[in-house]
């Protein structure tokens, strides 16, 4: 099959359980949930998203990507790959996983939760949105972009997942501080910044 990737890049994962640690990230074009067009935003099922995922460049197979990505990591360390997007349950298939397992890449996925997911990813973020079904009800980390109206934390809490992360809504004054505060009154909630955006990094 054939991917169209946004962008491929090295940085450290900003976000979640797993942040501070390097990373290939690929984002893979398209979503199921926003056309990415500002003029559709409001009408869009998910109105927050904080990312371009229009567009970008073809490969041709799996082998051919995972490759691109392999040729930007530096050697050694604990090679980790995070395929986001859009919405990377759109494209993300076995063939892919398997060849990124195939050079040495732990698989981790960025995912809204709506669509299924190939099997044997080493680490599934799960991020729901309001007024949508959960297809992935498992995994290793939730992290709910708050605040959010339309959705409840404590149902999300009796899911099968290991950790649970509130990350701040960016753009939206006094995020930062509702998510202090739930996490402090909820503990079962952890929060979760985008240190990325802090550092000023991809
Ligand atoms: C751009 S999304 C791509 C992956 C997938 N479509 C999803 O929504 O999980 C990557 C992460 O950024 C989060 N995100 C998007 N917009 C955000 C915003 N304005 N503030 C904080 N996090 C945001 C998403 O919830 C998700 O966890
Ligand atoms: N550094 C960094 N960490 C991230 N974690 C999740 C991201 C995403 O956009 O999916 C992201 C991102 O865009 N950059
Ligand atoms: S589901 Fe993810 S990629 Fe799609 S619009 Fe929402 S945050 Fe952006
Ligand atoms: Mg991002």
């Amino acid at each position: 099959m054939a991917y169209t990737v946004k962008e491929l890049f090295y940085t450290l994962q900003g976000e979640g359980g797993q942040a501070g640690r390097a990373a290939i990230f690929i984002r893979l074009a398209g979503c199921n949930l926003w056309s990415g067009r500002e003029e559709d935003r409001d009408a869009a099922a998910c109105r927050f998203c904080d990312t371009d995922f229009v567009g970008g460049e073809r490969y041709g197979d799996a082998v051919a990507l995972a490759r691109a990505a392999a040729d930007l990591w530096p050697g050694g360390g604990f090679p980790l790959a995070v395929v986001t997007g859009g919405e990377p349950g759109l494209q993300l298939d076995d063939a892919l996983v398997r060849a990124l397992h195939d050079h040495g890449f732990e698989v981790a996925v960025e995912t809204n939760g709506t669509i299924a997911l190939p099997a044997g990813l080493d680490w599934v973020c799960v991020s729901p949105k309001a007024g949508t079904e959960l297809k992935v009800a498992a995994g290793e980390e939730i992290k709910l972009v708050w605040p959010q109206d339309g959705i409840d934390p404590d149902a999300l809490l009796r899911l099968p997942f290991r950790h649970f992360f509130l990350q701040p809504r960016d753009g939206v004054a006094g995020s930062v501080q509702e998510c202090v505060s739930y996490c402090l009154t909820h503990p079962g909630w952890r929060l979760s910044l985008q240190t990325h955006k802090l550092l000023g990094i991809p």
